[in-house]
């Protein structure tokens, strides 16, 4: 992060509650990288929305958005705010966006696991953690696109004992994210952020819950440029 954001980071936590800066550090403390998620597409909205909640209640700071063929929304009732906490990655423009998004997650040294009902798949539980790992949820009726299955490094399930072919996909987002952050918080990883990442979402949040913290900024910038 660059000096002069820091000195804004400086200047908004002046707007911030001793109780709300305590608070923040306490979430960011476990916030992680090491594990993303991603939808691709994801068509409705209470679907998306609870996945995001999920991302925020678990620590998972980025949450990435295939948009083929479905675009991606967001219902109020079900996110409950959740979005102003997690950053979300969108992949619309190109021909193919599920290559884009892959493309991307693998140059920043992420291993493509997709999740599917099939019993065939390694289960949850034996996902091996000690790489960051991208993991892939599927449409909601007909799940993952051949493409993801076939350049996916792993396929991934829940193991389900009932009649039911399949959970939903928000549901399963829930159990991965249980599962999978439980196993590294016990683990000896550094799946933690670093103090510049800390430092980058904090004043993303600080710019989300000052009051008018655009108009405050820019009269502190140009305060900055005169003196
Ligand atoms: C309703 S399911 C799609 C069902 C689709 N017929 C299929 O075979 O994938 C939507 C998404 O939820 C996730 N999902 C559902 N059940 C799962 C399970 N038992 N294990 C892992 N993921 C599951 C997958 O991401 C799946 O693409």
């Amino acid at each position: 992060m660059d000096q002069t954001s820091l000195k804004v980071l400086d200047f908004l936590s002046t707007y911030v509650t001793e109780h709300k800066k305590g608070l923040i550090d306490e979430v960011l403390s476990r916030r992680t990288r090491h594990l993303t998620f991603v939808l691709e597409d994801i068509y409705q909205s209470q679907n998306a929305s609870a996945v995001v909640r999920t991302c925020d209640c678990f620590g998972i700071q980025d949450l990435h958005v295939i948009e083929n063929k479905h675009s991606f929304e967001l219902n109020p009732r079900v996110v409950h705010g959740a979005s102003k906490w997690v950053n979300v990655h969108h992949y619309q423009e190109a021909e193919n966006n599920t290559k884009a998004c892959f493309d991307t997650l693998r140059k920043k040294g992420y291993k493509i696991m997709a999740t599917s009902p099939d019993k065939g798949c390694l289960s949850v539980h034996d996902v091996d953690i000690s790489e960051p790992i991208a993991l892939v949820f599927g449409t909601e009726i007909t799940g993952i696109s051949e493409f993801t299955k076939s350049q996916a490094d792993g396929l991934v399930t829940i193991p389900m004992y009932g009649f039911s072919e399949s959970l939903n996909i928000s549901v399963s987002a829930a159990i991965c994210a249980n599962i999978l952050i439980e196993k590294l918080f016990r683990s000896e990883i550094n799946w933690t952020l670093t103090e510049d990442e800390k430092n980058e979402i904090k004043l993303n949040w600080y710019r989300t819950i000052v009051s008018r913290s655009e108009i405050l900024e820019k009269q502190f910038l140009k305060s900055l440029n005169h003196s």
